[in-house]
């Protein structure tokens, strides 16, 4: 019989990182791509992670959801402290808790957009509920597309697909991976109104890495990383104003190479 994951928790905080470190490799060639991140991530807000190339953006993504496995450090979602999981126990919480959206929308090609929606539901071996399905695929606009396969839909289609797919199972947080990174600007904005949306009327939790300032703008905060660690956040962002923090960050990392020799973390 599967075993249920824990409840969610109830103190406002959707997912917690603590001391949170990841390293791949060992000796000299180890790189540090997360070093010592504590973040509380708020449950029913729009979260955006940015910051320079290769600050571990996608890393934390990853250990958050647990994707990947920390060198160091906790996390939790809702009340699961992901460490204290076997692989199960984990496989269940990534199935069953968890959504996630990619640059590259992962559809399966052989399935029509209905069927690609509803995957994570059949593979947990659940009926959808008519109703909310109904909704899910009202709000990504999807409708009268259900019976088209991925190829035969555009890619602002194919990511709302995507979008639909992460929110049908209700998960306490969706994670996602620059998913407006393949699409034109008209497109990425419809998904990221998509997602805006499911916060404001799902009470959904969404967590995005973004290279976009545009993108970050639409987030209710905007948590800034560089060299694995966490630097600063906004909330309530502008475009103008992740603009000004990003440029700042550059000054401060330019300022840390020039005194070290090497950027901080490394
Ligand atoms: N599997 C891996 N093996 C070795 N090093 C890795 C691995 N994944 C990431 N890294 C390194 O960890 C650091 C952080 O990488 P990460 O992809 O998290 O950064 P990022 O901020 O998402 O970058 P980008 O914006 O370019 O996608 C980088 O130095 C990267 O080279």
């Amino acid at each position: 019989m599967p075993v249920p994951p824990p409840a969610r928790a109830t103190d406002g905080v959707a997912v917690a990182a603590r001391g949170l470190s990841k390293r791949y490799g060992d000796g000299p060639s180890a790189v540090v791509a997360l070093d010592g991140v504590d973040l509380d991530f708020a449950a029913g807000r729009f979260t955006a992670i940015m910051g320079p190339s290769g600050s571990g953006k996608s890393t934390l993504l990853h250990c958050l959801a647990g994707l990947d496995r920390l060198s160091a450090g906790t996390v939790r979602i809702g009340d699961a402290d992901l460490g204290r999981l076997d692989d199960r126990r984990l496989t269940l919480l990534r199935r069953d808790r968890v959504g996630f959206v990619f640059q590259k929308f992962n559809l399966l090609p052989a399935l029509t957009a209905e069927e690609n929606i509803v995957l994570p539901l059949a593979i947990a071996g659940r009926r959808p509920d008519p109703g909310w399905l109904r909704q899910v695929v009202a709000a990504v606009g999807l409708t009268d597309r259900l019976r088209h396969r991925p190829a035969e839909l555009s890619g602002g289609q194919q990511q709302r697909v995507a979008v639909a797919r992460a929110l049908v199972t209700r998960p306490w947080v969706v994670f996602a991976d620059e998913p407006t990174g393949n699409l034109d600007s008209r497109s990425g904005a419809e998904v990221l109104r998509l997602l805006r949306e499911a916060v404001n009327t799902l009470d959904q939790t969404v967590i995005m890495v973004t290279h976009d300032p545009v993108a970050a703008g639409h987030a209710d905060r905007v948590v800034l990383l560089a060299d694995g660690r966490f630097v600063r956040d906004l909330t309530a962002p502008t475009t103008e104003r992740v603009l000004d923090a990003l440029a700042g960050l550059d000054l401060v990392a330019a300022g840390g190479r020039d005194r070290a020799g090497t950027a901080p973390g490394r």
